[in-house]
């Protein structure tokens, strides 16, 4: 398990985009610890989301939580830095949507975010053999990406495992971050894999009473 302390993550997919600010700042007042902003470009995956100027009109309605932007984008590059100045405090992408993904690293980190790198459920840990000093944070996918409301894919215990052996081997305060399927009934065991960072959306944007579920989250974690 990890040391650092838990995180939850709601991710603002699920959130009513008509009152996206209201609804965002409801959920963090519910205890939420970030957003978690989901980028989607009918390309890289097949829907379509939210852009850096979403991002920058949370940041200008008041949101100073941080931002967690999960780029499912190809190309990278072009558009990361857009997000970091919009107001991101983490970026995370996909190593397979990156031409080269120590010089996307560096471009998050010198446009003053930290970086993370997502892996989907098919997509191999060794992505990690040379770059895993430079990341803030590792995300491991337990749906495919694109969608909301997925059920979680269980081979992902397997991945946060290793995953978390190879942070603690490294030595570094790395978070490790879960998306897809997350929900009172699994999270106990996600976190006992080596989760400390929990991404939930519709859990808690479906639930009556945010604060609620998310309460039941933080106890299940234990
Ligand atoms: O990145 C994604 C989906 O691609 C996620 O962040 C989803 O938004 C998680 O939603 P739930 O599975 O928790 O409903």
């Amino acid at each position: 398990m990890s040391k650092q302390p838990p995180i939850i993550a709601p991710s603002i997919l699920s959130a009513d985009f008509a009152r996206l600010g209201e609804d965002t700042a409801r959920v963090l007042a519910a205890g939420g610890d970030w957003v978690h902003f989901d980028v989607m470009d009918n390309h890289y995956v097949p829907n379509l989301t939210m852009g850096p100027m979403v991002l920058k009109a949370l940041r200008d309605y008041g949101i100073a939580a941080p931002i967690d932007v999960h780029l499912m984008v190809r190309p990278v590059d072009r558009i990361a830095p857009d997000f970091a100045r919009a107001g991101a405090s983490l970026i995370s992408f996909h190593p397979e949507a990156s031409e080269h993904v120590d010089r996307t690293l560096g471009l998050i980190k010198d446009a003053g975010c930290q970086a993370g790198l997502v892996f989907n459920p098919a997509t191999p840990l060794n992505w990690l053999d040379h770059v895993l000093d430079k990341l803030d944070l590792v995300l491991i996918m337990s749906v495919n990406p694109g969608f909301g409301g997925q059920k979680f894919i269980p081979e992902a215990l397997n991945k946060l495992r290793e995953a978390r052996r190879r942070i603690d081997e490294s030595g570094r305060a790395i978070r490790l971050e879960v998306d897809g399927g997350v929900g009172v009934q699994n999270i106990g065991g996600i976190a006992a894999a080596g989760a400390d960072t929990f991404v939930a959306g519709s859990a808690i944007f479906g639930a009556p009473d945010y604060a609620e579920v998310i309460a039941a989250m933080r106890r299940a974690i234990g």
